[in-house]
């Protein structure tokens, strides 16, 4: 079963100018009655042309909160009482509705999607409770948190109680956990809806230019409903997702924190859409773990049913925007989720296991239980040990056998759900029954499953499963739940790699968020041909992955881009001759064309794992970056108190060769007379205009400290577009932090031949 995607288009709203409507739901083919299935929307280079867009099912301006609901979302109402967990997410850009179906206005009409869903759980469960004559009982618990700037925050707690850091996320068995989330039980609507508000109030909002209330965080509600009858307890989890809006950083006008905040929104949705192209491309590795919400999103990962709602605005001035999202849906709708119901388990069985699957559903979105030690409910199940053994095939093949019979999909038609399939009971399933074939290697790899069959793992491969292993100990550390082994049994020794491994991977994990966020700025200046600035971007990305091909290669062609522009002919060329900071580039005026295609070249990116750059490439980066020309090379500077001493005494006259050094001096005098740089000169300069942190604090008298200030104020020299760089030793002297001592220390340290 795929991602169910549907999606709505919402009114005008009464401030909206532009009332220029270019988004329109319409009906498939030549049907022209039923429901829309469609999204119409101009192709921004060519009006006359349109693109089609189909999804499960489609909503126009009128459609109301009540028909989102009862078309979409209560129909898993009683897949989620037969054990099914339930992931439903808003996505959009910002305006464009989300909160609105989530959440909704105050009036019975307006309510949005989430109190409908609790009105409907509180319903069923009175019903089953009827139904079972009170043999069974339900309780529903839930617990609210946010990702706000990559953080966990409970929403249970007030702002002014939230730890800065946040609350820790772990993998648990193949679920992702909040460690330390309150759990509130609420029995009746009204307990619900008072404390939904009053979490509400706790939730990072603002207003932005586009939208006056709008969510600076992913907020994310997990309803868990546990039914006892007698012995036996099965949990199912309702996760009802509304996703902070990617921004146009341009369109909202936004200040210092509002950037932040975005940059972080901005960051963990485009490691989403990585996510989704990855999984589209069956690769090998899916990059979850490079932000929190996509790691606890796990989207196709998670089991049961994943209904995401696409929110879309329907006016031209989104029309970019609407295109992203709608490629972004495009994708996800081709995204397979395991169909799996939680099934019940003994609460006598095993205390341990029982309670460590209370928390997992009630804290977590569940991710696939398809690695055979991950069946913890399984386990728990009265079985023989012969069907034990089975386990692992019925796993494996219900998910992977893609050439199997086809099950009637979850998905009937537009709007309407058919009763999923269930999963046969594990007694009904033999390995004859299912084929042993079970999956394809790329499946495998998918699934995160070890590929037992295989000659060898790949090195992501590998270095996944220890992340996961870890994590996997270290929440149950924090659960104060073993996991295989107790505690007691793991030696000190043990205990001790495993925390230099958490260590490593905690600041693996800062680092790649860090990287990616560069990433993510490259390609938003990229897109708005903003190329110097996307290239520094691209630079600043690149300790974080060293040996990426495919990153190496981009800079390169953005620096011959960068390089060929600058070498056009005078019009094109930069005007700022004689400013003290020379610009590398120039702002080109971009045709919505242009920028139209390098949007879509840049959506087809994406950080493979690293191999590594060939010296030639380095070497050709060293080269190019500065780009200069040989008339850049004469300058008409006071250069004498940073010549090299031997070259003191020749001081005002004309470059010279130092006989110490073999180099070009500077002359020193005051005339203004162009002077060449020595190659030990060039060479400093080069390091210090290419911006490289590493490279810098190595250079002699400088720190780290020294180095990141120097960088900084190199970006504050920097003019819109223009990058500024240093273009001589007077001027690098001049640099907040440095001064005369500290530029000789750098030129001294260097030696001459480099
Ligand atoms: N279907 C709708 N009917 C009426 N008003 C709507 C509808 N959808 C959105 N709105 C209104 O549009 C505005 C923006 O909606 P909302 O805050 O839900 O957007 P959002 O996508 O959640 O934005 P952000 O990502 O910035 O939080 C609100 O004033 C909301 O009331």
């Amino acid at each position: 079963m795929s991602v169910c995607v549907v999606a709505r288009i919402r009114p005008l709203l009464k401030l909206e100018l532009d009332k220029d409507t270019i988004v329109e739901a319409a009906t498939a083919g030549s049907e022209t009655i039923g429901s829309p299935t469609i999204v119409r929307i101009p192709n921004p280079k060519n009006e006359a042309e349109a693109f089609s867009f189909q999804f499960n099912s489609v909503y126009d301006q009128k459609a109301t909160q009540q028909q989102i609901f009862d078309n979409e979302v209560a129909p898993t109402v009683k897949h989620l009482f037969n054990g099914f967990d339930v992931t439903l997410f808003a996505y959009g850009v910002t305006g464009t509705g989300k909160t609105h179906t989530m959440r909704g206005g105050k009036t019975l009409a307006e309510r949005g999607v989430i109190p409908r869903l609790l009105s409907a759980i509180y319903r069923r469960s009175r019903k089953t409770e009827k139904d079972m004559s009170g043999e069974t009982q339900v309780e529903v618990t839930m617990s609210y948190y946010e990702i706000y700037n990559d953080r966990v925050y409970d929403l249970f707690e007030p702002p002014e109680k939230r730890t800065p850091a946040g609350l820790p996320i772990r993998d648990n068995g193949g679920k992702t956990v909040v460690v330390g989330l309150t759990e509130r039980p609420c029995t009746t609507l009204k307990e619900f809806e008072q404390l939904y508000d009053q979490a509400n109030v706790n939730r990072s909002t603002s207003a932005t230019k586009l939208n006056a209330h709008s969510s600076r965080s992913h907020a994310i509600l997990c309803v868990k409903v546990v039914q006892s009858t007698g012995d036996q307890t099965r949990i199912s989890t309702a996760s009802a997702i509304d996703l902070a809006g990617s921004e146009d950083n341009r369109r909202t006008d936004n200040g210092k924190e509002r950037l932040v905040e975005s940059a972080s929104i901005n960051k963990s949705l485009f490691v989403l859409a990585q996510c989704v192209e990855a999984i589209s491309r069956k690769q090998a590795r899916i990059p979850y773990r490079e932000s929190k919400m996509t790691r606890i999103l796990s989207l196709g990962q998670n089991n049961g049913i994943t209904i995401m709602v696409l929110n879309l605005a329907p006016v031209r001035s989104y029309h970019l925007d609407t295109l992203s999202s709608l490629n972004f849906a495009n994708r996800t709708k081709k995204i397979e989720v395991n169909e799996v119901e939680n099934e019940p388990f003994f609460r006598t069985a095993s205390k341990t296991m029982a309670s460590s699957a209370t928390i997992a559903s009630g804290l977590t979105l569940e991710r696939q239980p398809l690695r055979p030690k991950m069946l913890s409910h399984n386990m728990l199940l009265n079985k023989t040990s012969s069907d034990k053994a089975d386990k692992p095939v019925k796993a494996f093949s219900v998910y992977s056998d893609k050439s199997r019979p086809v099950r009637p999909s979850i998905i009937a038609g537009p709007g309407r759900r058919a009763e999923p399939q269930k999963r046969p009971s594990t007694d009904s399933i033999t390995t004859l029954a299912r084929p042993a074939k079970a999956m394809r290697p790329s499946d495998a790899a998918y699934f995160g499953v070890p590929r037992a069959v295989e000659p060898s793992l790949s090195k992501a491969s590998i270095e996944e499963m220890i992340e996961r292993k870890v994590e996997e100990k270290l929440a149950a550390r924090a659960l104060n739940e073993p996991i295989q082994a107790p505690a007691k049994d793991i030696s000190e020794e043990v205990q001790r790699r495993l925390d230099l491994l958490e260590q490593r991977i905690e600041k693996k994990e800062d680092g790649r968020a860090e990287g990616l966020q560069y990433l993510l700025m490259a390609k938003q200046h990229q897109v708005r041909g903003e190329d110097a600035s996307a290239l520094r971007m691209y630079q600043l990305a690149l300790p974080f992955f060293p040996d990426n091909e495919k990153l190496g290669s981009k800079m390169l062609a953005l620096q011959e881009k960068i390089r060929a522009r600058r070498d056009a002919p005078p019009a094109l060329a930069p005007s700022k001759a004689t400013a003290s900071i020379v610009p590398i580039s120039s702002v080109q005026a971009k045709s919505s064309k242009t920028r139209m295609q390098e949007a879509e070249e840049a959506d087809d990116e994406y950080i493979a794992p690293p191999e590594a750059m060939d010296a030639k490439d380095n070497d050709e980066e060293e080269d190019s970056f500065l780009f200069e020309s040989k008339s850049q090379k004469t300058y008409k500077r006071n250069l004498h108190v940073f010549r090299d001493e031997s070259t003191a005494q020749h001081s005002n006259i004309q470059p010279h060769t130092d006989e110490s050094t073999d180099e070009l001096v500077a002359p020193a005098s005051t005339a203004d007379e162009p002077f060449q740089q020595t190659p030990r000169t060039q060479n400093l300069l080069r390091i210090i205009n290419k911006r490289d942190l590493a490279q810098i604090k190595m250079l002699k008298g400088v720190g780290a400290k020294k180095a990141e200030a120097i960088i900084n104020t190199l970006y504050a020299m920097d003019d819109g577009d223009e990058e500024g760089f240093v273009r001589d030793l007077e001027q690098l002297g001049k640099l907040r932090g440095v001064g005369v001592k500290t530029v000789e220390n750098m030129r001294t340290g260097l030696s001459a031949g480099v």
